[in-house]
């Protein structure tokens, strides 16, 4: 099975990849995409452009991809990349396996890198020329489907139309001496983001017509739409989340976006032993202050468990598996099976707690324990994030809830963290 999990938010039922990609309307007419990703990252500095900096293990560009490639209206993705890039953009799109992404050599400015992507519509006669095209830059990963709906919708009606933000900060000028000339009413004005649609034939005239000014300095696509091509952009306001990065905190921001993401849904999974499925379900109730949704099911594993192939389609990247004691790890050990067959960890570490009822006493429990972070060590090299956790299980429900709190309170750092240091860790509640 090929991993269609991906790092967005929104989803209605948490569950569906589809339904995670938000809007189920199709725009009705044919579009593919652009990502500039030709830059230097001067601003960033470092020797890395930043569309390649790995956040959480991956290049930035893989989620910014992917964030595209999950909308299944969009036919084809061109990434334009500088021609050193080519090779190492080549291996992220079959590490990553991305799919209808097709790479492009780029230019000296992000317009002549545009332009060259454009031109592959015309000059490549396996790519069909799209009636609406995407512009988005490389850089901007927490792009959703809603927004560019909208962007694709509203270029279809008025040829050209662009993703706007209000200003953080207010524009000013200066005079030649470095002084205050004049400031503008920030009301009035809005900043420019991504992402931006045109009608194929308004952007591709309008990068013809342009003259090599506008191509080396120029910022603005729709600018090029209105010069050159007479077409006022329609302007539609979009999410905090477009912003682009730019300077390297940047990347620590987006690290802890990508991180709240992947955090906000878990699966909770219990043997079907009566107090695990009663620890279960206290952990469910608990979890869901802690979480955006848990997702609770009791039931023996077996290696094809389509229900859980599902979950991890629908972007789920946290397991909790309950079982009633740690001798007993085999429903682990089966999950982690199935985990393997997903390929999910490819795009995003997952994070697999296995919760046991036990006493430390148990003498059970120093042998189990070799074999336990044996399997950890093992499954890290895969990317998938294994910890332990010892619930002292007690029939007083008052303590047992307290109990419960605890042990929330462990998963969600786990979860939140994923915290490689830790992996194989046996963590006690
Ligand atoms: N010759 C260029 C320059 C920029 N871009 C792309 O345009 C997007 C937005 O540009 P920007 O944030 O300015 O990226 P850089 O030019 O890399 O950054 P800097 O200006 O700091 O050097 C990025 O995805 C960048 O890779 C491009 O495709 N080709
Ligand atoms: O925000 C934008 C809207 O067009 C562009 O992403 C921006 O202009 C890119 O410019 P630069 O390369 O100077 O960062």
């Amino acid at each position: 099975m090929e991993s269609g999990a991906s790092l967005q938010k929104g989803s209605s039922d948490g569950y569906s990849s589809e339904a995670a990609a938000g809007s189920q309307e199709q725009p009705l007419v044919s579009v593919s995409a652009v990502l500039p990703a030709g830059g230097t990252g001067e601003r960033m500095g470092g020797g890395t452009p930043k569309q390649f900096c790995r956040i959480l293990g991956r290049p930035l560009i893989s989620y910014t991809v992917q964030a595209l490639e999950r909308i299944s209206w969009i036919s084809h993705i061109i990434v334009v990349v500088s021609i050193e890039n080519v090779e190492i953009m080549k291996s992220i799109v079959k590490q990553y396996g991305h799919k209808r992404t097709i790479i492009a050599e780029g230019g000296t400015s992000r317009h002549r890198s545009i332009f060259s992507g454009l031109k592959m519509f015309v000059k490549n006669s396996l790519i069909q020329k799209p009636e609406v095209v995407i512009i988005h830059d490389a850089v901007r990963p927490f792009v959703e489907k809603d927004i560019i709906f909208k962007v694709v919708m509203a270029a279809k009606e008025y040829g050209a139309a662009g993703a706007i933000r209000p200003l953080v900060s207010t524009v000013i000028a200066s005079s030649p001496d470095g002084c205050l000339d004049h400031s503008l009413d920030r009301a009035k004005y809005r900043a420019s983001e991504m992402p931006q649609a045109f009608l194929f034939d308004i952007i591709h005239q309008a990068y013809h017509q342009c003259n090599d000014y506008d191509l080396d300095y120029g910022t603005e696509c729709l600018h090029l739409a209105l010069k050159y091509s007479k077409t006022n952009a329609k302007l539609i306001e979009g999410p905090p989340d477009l912003w682009k990065v730019t300077y390297k905190q940047d990347l620590y921001a987006a690290e802890s976006l990508i991180k709240e993401i992947i955090s906000q849904q878990v699966c909770v999974i219990t043997d079907m032993n009566e107090n695990a499925v009663q620890t279960g379900f206290l952990l469910h109730e608990t979890l869901k202050s802690h979480v955006k949704l848990v997702k609770s099911l009791s039931l023996i594993l077996c290696k094809d468990s389509n229900h859980l192939q599902n979950i991890l389609l629908g972007q789920c990247y946290n397991f909790i598996c309950i079982s009633d004691i740690l001798s007993n790890f085999q429903e682990t050990q089966q999950l982690v099976k199935i985990l393997e067959k997903t390929n999910a960890s490819v795009l995003s570490s997952i994070v697999l707690i296995s919760v046991h009822m036990d006493d430390l006493e148990n003498a059970a429990f120093s042998s189990e324990m070799h074999s336990f972070v044996e399997l950890a060590k093992e499954v890290k090299k895969k990317n998938i994030f294994l910890y332990g956790l010892i619930i002292h299980y007690q029939q007083d429900n008052l303590k047992l809830q307290e109990t419960a709190e605890t042990a929330a309170t462990l998963i969600t750092a786990l979860i939140r963290d994923r915290n490689p240091a830790f992996v194989g860790q046996l963590l006690v509640a």
